[in-house]
């Protein structure tokens, strides 16, 4: 697809919808959504064109709609936002990494942090998650994007109210329960330890595993706690006072994305601590740069504080685009994250 092409198709994605809108009587496009508590109302209602649809209008959506057209719906999850893909019918993306790059481009595309597959279940799992970073590198795990994916399969599937799924993902199976009020709870498995299935260079230091390890970053000594959930991450509490607001986050989070020691390249978050129950990260993501949260980086935040001995194993997270509840279970090892996620819009783009 090209850009021009995709800055088109952009632009009408609003316009020809997916799933059978309400037919637009005369023109005037509705996009109905039905969702469930919390549901978005004021981004759709931002999409209805009242406008009568001209002959010309009429046909060129007509044609797009006729031709090779990828239907998606938007979501996100405090901020970090996705293009959902239905799927289920095929266990091979419908998009290429190289067109994943550029409908995610903020700019030429419809613009995200990443595109999200949802795909047949395998291994007994009800379904497969698949996702492509906004630079077209495929992660194992993504902790925002797996509860977009259980609000998304709950429209798909026409589903109301409390369900859980199993999913599975490059990071192993991930159960997300959506709630009764609308929020999502992962089950996001056990967090990785050991340095080389991090991986990480930097050698273990408490426990077989890399904490407070020291890290040279543009002359700079770091301490750095390595921790993967599923995708790599290293966290860093920074100096005594980091505020990590004051971060230039641009020009420092890249150094740590490709530095020798992580031969996968890695996320990266920087933390303050508020109290042992409250935390705020900003972070730095592999594939996608800054973005406004990060699920698995919030697990791996709580995880790398409790090794620290900063925090309690249950802390709110406080991330750009809001906060999310994580807890590190002691009686399973497991770590569950909830937080909320909701859809945008929905539309089609030709590729
Ligand atoms: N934003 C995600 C993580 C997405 C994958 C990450 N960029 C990687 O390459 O590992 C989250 O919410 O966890």
């Amino acid at each position: 697809m090209s850009p021009a092409a995709t800055a088109a198709a952009t632009s009408f994605a609003a316009a020809a919808a997916t799933a059978a809108p309400t037919a637009p009587s005369r023109g005037c496009v509705r996009l109905p959504f039905r969702g469930g508590p919390g549901a978005p109302r004021r981004a759709v209602a931002s999409m209805a064109v009242s406008t009568p649809r001209s002959a010309a209008a009429a046909s060129f959506l007509e044609r797009r709609e006729s031709e090779r057209a990828l239907h998606f719906v938007k979501y996100q999850g405090l901020g970090n936002d996705f293009i959902m893909v239905d799927n289920r019918d095929s266990s091979e993306p419908k998009v290429t990494p190289e067109e994943a790059a550029k409908l995610c481009d903020r700019n030429f595309g419809i613009g995200a942090d990443g595109v999200i597959f949802v795909m047949p279940g395998t291994n007994g799992a009800d379904y497969t998650m698949r996702i492509f970073n906004s630079d077209g590198s495929e992660p194992e795990m993504c902790g925002n994007g797996v509860r977009c994916f259980a609000r998304f399969i709950a429209e798909l599937e026409n589903l109301q109210g409390t369900h859980s799924f199993t999913i599975h993902t490059g990071a192993g199976l991930i159960i997300p329960e959506i709630q009764s009020d609308g929020q999502v709870k992962v089950d996001m498995g056990e967090p990785i330890l050991s340095g080389p299935d991090i991986p990480t260079k930097l050698l273990a230091t408490k426990n077989k595993a890399v904490v407070q390890a020291e890290l040279e970053v543009e002359g700079l000594t770091w301490h750095v706690t390595c921790v993967s959930m599923g995708n790599p991450h290293c966290v860093t509490f920074g100096a005594k006072d980091l505020k990590v607001d004051d971060l230039k986050l641009s020009e420092i989070g890249p150094k740590f994305e490709h530095h020798q020691m992580f031969p996968a390249r890695t996320n990266t978050e920087f933390v303050q601590v508020l109290s042992r129950s409250h935390l705020k990260m900003r972070v730095w993501e592999r594939g996608a740069g800054a973005t406004l949260a990060c699920g698995t980086g919030a697990c791996a935040v709580v995880v790398a504080a409790v090794l620290e001995g900063r925090a309690e194993r249950k802390c709110v997270v406080d991330l750009p685009g809001g906060p999310l509840e994580i807890e590190w279970r002691e009686d399973d090892n497991h770590v569950y994250m909830t937080g909320p996620a909701e859809a945008v819009f929905y539309g089609s783009v030709v590729h």
